[in-house]
């Protein structure tokens, strides 16, 4: 099979796919001058995935979405967020689900609070990594945690020094970082503005989410140019979600300018609440799937996510998003 991606041949048999073997050996082939050579997945499905579903999904089922995530190679999974659960009824059972997932030791499972009241919260309930989640769109703030950008940077200001003293690891995100859905245009200096002060504050890494996924590569490449003046490339991710069908194309844009940490999301599941029309993150199964016929290491096993996301549709009931487990997994 010669030089095909391990993560790929280990999970699919080329005499079904002839094709397939051919398509990855040309993109091995490809240039690859300037992109990272391991790139880490940041899993955000069972929190960002999982918070827009309407009907209440039995915490066993997110414990075992977990579970199965765990044994795919990633080392981060969003797990939970301890937000207000009149906000966020999904996200409601966040003890349980922290309480009750078979933790790695060398997997990350951070959890999202908002403020001091989840962020104890999350400590009692034994997470070791937390993330604050702030936005470049004065509306959205306020649309989605209730206080202006500059209320929000204080509430995180306190999380984080709270966070730091007992070494607990905070990421910070910005949301609508290339459009918003209330304000429409967001200037990539506001973005630069928040990054900047989130990383100041301590945060190690800002996820740079695309929220409501309008974002093309010229608009990330813009942004990211304005962003990278003000935090260093090490510290910086990407978060696409696919609305508008370019999140693997701007990934790609991403990679290109040095950036090495992606999120993603098993199946790709997803929407935010408070962004309405919004679809979910650039799936998992693909993120990988183009990582390795780029030649990138990311340590994730594309078989074992695609099994993850087969179990979280079927309990769903639901189809795929992800182009790669669609044309590909077999059951
Ligand atoms: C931030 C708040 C809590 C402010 O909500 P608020 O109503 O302004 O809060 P408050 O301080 O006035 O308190 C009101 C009530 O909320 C409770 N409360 C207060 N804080 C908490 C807490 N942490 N956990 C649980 N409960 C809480 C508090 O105890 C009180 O309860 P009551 O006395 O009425 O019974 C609310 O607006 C909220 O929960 N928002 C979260 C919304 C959310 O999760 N959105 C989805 C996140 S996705 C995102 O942001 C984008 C991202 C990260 O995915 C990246 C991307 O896609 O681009």
């Amino acid at each position: 099979m010669g030089n095909i991606p391990t993560a790929v041949k280990h999970c699919l048999s080329y005499k079904d796919y002839p094709w397939l073997a051919d398509l990855l050996q040309e993109e091995q082939g490809a240039g690859k001058t300037g992109l990272p050579e391991y790139v880490k997945i940041v899993e955000v499905g069972p929190r960002d995935g999982l918070q827009n579903e309407k009907e209440i999904i039995p915490t066993r089922t997110k414990i075992h979405l977990i579970d199965l995530l765990s044994e795919s190679g990633l080392t981060v999974i969003e797990a939970t967020s301890f937000v207000s659960s009149k906000w966020v009824p999904q996200m409601a059972d966040h003890t349980d689900v922290l309480l009750g997932i078979k933790r790695h030791p060398h997997i990350q499972y951070p959890v999202l609070t908002p403020n001091m009241q989840g962020f104890q919260a999350a400590v009692a309930a034994g997470a070791t990594e937390v993330a604050v989640f702030g936005t470049a769109s004065e509306s959205f703030s306020r649309k989605n945690i209730n206080c202006s950008i500059e209320e929000s940077l204080q509430r995180f200001e306190e999380v984080i020094k709270s966070a730091k003293a007992v070494n607990i690891p905070v990421r910070g995100y910005v949301s609508c970082v290339l459009g918003c859905p209330y304000e429409k245009n967001i200037e990539p200096g506001k973005v630069a503005e928040v990054a900047k002060k989130l990383y100041s504050m301590g945060c190690y890494e800002i996820s740079l989410g695309d929220t409501i996924g309008v974002g093309t590569p010229g608009t990330m490449a813009t942004m990211l140019e304005c962003v990278l003046k003000e935090v260093p490339r090490e510290a910086l991710a990407v978060h696409c979600h696919d609305t508008y069908g370019q999140a693997l194309a701007n990934i790609l844009t991403a990679l290109q300018m040095g950036i090495s940490v992606v999120d993603s999301s098993v199946a790709g599941l997803g929407g935010c609440p408070y962004a309405e029309g919004a679809s979910g993150n650039v799936a998992t199964e693909d993120v990988v799937y183009m990582l390795t016929g780029l030649g990138i290491n990311t340590g994730v096993d594309l078989c074992k996510v695609m099994e993850a996301g087969n179990f979280i549709c079927e309990a769903l009931n639901r189809k795929t998003n992800s182009k790669v487990a669609q044309a590909c997994y077999k059951p």
